[in-house]
């Protein structure tokens, strides 16, 4: 039944029972669903429902009339409508509500009534949960504001320092923020459209403590500036190298779409070197890698416990970016075959396997649904396969190829739960494989982003 129109901008009083997947809390109002941001469950609010929508409407939070034990202050509320929506919620409890959520989505949409769903793996207890990532991309506005996009508009929160960052990128992203201002003044959101800070915290620290210390002063940096269409940014080159300069620790500027799409100017790198676990990996600016280096390491080891690879086994690591999953597998298998589309990333896994000395990696560039065909129709052997996709989750071609080729075991690594679990719907749909645990890690705190590892195994496997 939709909401009748009077209702809209009405202010009502409602219990919030749930957390939903995208961050809102949830209660009920009249027997609909209302989707209530920044809510915890237990609590009681004034809410004014502000859209309606079939079958359900979306409110805003007005008054607390009962708060949570679970409600703290939030630490930076100027990013609470830019990506950390969860804030406001206790630590501990955003670990359980992550649980709570795979498990609601696995068994609803993963069609898994006794999906067993370990406690999320959090940040270690020694550490703020904050400053944990070694990638940020800020958007410049055209009015030249520098910072997040504000979820659900095209606005820019202008941000001066940023508390995602580790804090010694977040130190190279105020001095860079403030060379850009001075450099383009009003021209600024003419010019530039986003700045990407990426540094490889892992190859100055290896222990959790050093991973997050503010003591730390260099990471190795590389700095991306995204032109604006058709803007023409006079001598790109000197602009590149005085940001070389500006802060400890750069390796690398790369001014991409100078003068046209295909415009780039760089100085210095254009790739780090970072250091997970003991292995060293070349990542390019255009490849993907993990955002969190603590949690990283864990899920890694999470991934490797659950597949266990044999000697004699060929592993199949689909989605597989710049090697990081192949890396520690080739330490156990006698081969793998590491697929991934994105043609920085094939390179920079072939530059890992010399750098980690291993030849026992077949980099393959394309789609996996593509080259799993190919694979199957040369009788290729896989004896486990590792996936790990990006938020849309595995091609429907390439789960009824994983599902042909029938590997004795399937790691499933995710970072969207509602794909995970369609996927695994799909992938025991017959009886063929069965989920055996799924075990979220935190790789995103204050935000409602779940990563998490489920392992399947063919049905008959011991
Ligand atoms: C979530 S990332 C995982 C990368 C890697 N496993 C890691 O942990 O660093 C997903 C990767 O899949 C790649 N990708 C996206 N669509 C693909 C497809 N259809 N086939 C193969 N790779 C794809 C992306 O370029 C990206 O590197």
């Amino acid at each position: 039944m939709a909401l009748r129109t009077a209702e809209v901008n009405m202010s009502i009083d409602v219990e919030l029972t749930d957390l939903a997947y995208g961050g809102d809390a949830v209660g009920r109002y009249e027997g609909r669903v209302l989707f209530v941001p920044g809510g915890i469950p237990g609590e009681r609010v004034r809410v004014e429902i502000v859209e309606e929508r079939r079958g359900h409407a979306r409110a805003n939070l007005l008054e607390i009339l009962r708060p949570s034990p679970e409600r703290v202050e939030p630490a930076f509320p100027e990013l609470t409508n830019s990506g950390c929506q969860w804030q406001h919620i206790a630590y501990p409890a955003q670990l359980t509500w992550k649980a709570h959520i795979v498990r609601g989505l696995l068994v609803r949409i993963g069609k898994q009534p006794d999906a067993l769903v370990h406690p999320t793996i959090g940040m270690p207890a020694q550490i703020q949960p904050w400053h944990y990532r070694n990638y940020a991309v800020f958007t410049v506005s055209s009015a030249g504001e520098i910072g997040f996009k504000l979820m659900e508009s095209h606005d820019v929160q202008d941000l001066d320092e940023c508390g995602l960052l580790h804090p010694a990128l977040d130190q190279v992203y105020q001095l860079v923020r403030h060379k850009l201002m001075d450099y383009f003044g009003d021209t600024l959101g003419e010019m530039l459209q986003s700045v990407t800070i990426r540094g490889a915290i892992g190859a100055v620290s290896s222990t959790v403590a050093g991973m997050a210390s503010s003591s730390i002063k260099a990471v190795p940096t590389l700095l991306i500036l995204n032109a604006r269409p058709g803007s023409m940014i006079e001598n790109p080159h000197q602009l590149a190298q005085e940001l070389m300069t500006i802060a400890p620790g750069i390796v690398g500027v790369i001014i991409e779409r100078v003068g046209g799409r295909y415009g780039r100017v760089f100085v210095g790198q254009e790739y780090l070197t970072d250091v997970v676990l003991g292995r060293r990996f070349r990542i390019s600016a255009d490849s993907f890698f993990q955002v969190n280096p603590i949690q990283t390491s864990v899920l890694v080891e999470q991934a490797m416990g659950m597949l266990d690879p044999q000697r004699s086994e060929v592993v199949l690591d689909g989605y597989s970016g710049v090697g990081l999953f192949s890396t520690f597998l080739a330490s156990q298998a006698s081969r793998v075959i590491a697929v991934e589309s994105q043609p920085s990333a094939v390179m920079d896994a072939r530059a890992g396997s010399t750098l980690n000395n291993q030849n026992n990696i077949t980099p393959l560039e394309g789609t996996l649904e593509r080259i799993l065909s190919q694979l199957h129709y040369r009788r290729e052997r896989i004896d486990l396969a590792l996936v790990d996709p990006p938020r849309a989750g595995c091609h429907p071609k390439a789960l009824q190829a994983l599902q042909t080729m029938a590997p004795r075991a399937i790691c499933y690594v995710s970072c969207d739960p509602s794909t995970l679990a369609r996927d695994i719907a799909t992938l025991c749909a017959g009886n063929r494989y069965r989920l055996v645990a799924a075990q979220p890690v935190d790789m995103f705190p204050q935000t409602y982003h779940i990563e998490c590892v489920a392992l399947l195994v063919r049905v008959g496997t011991k």
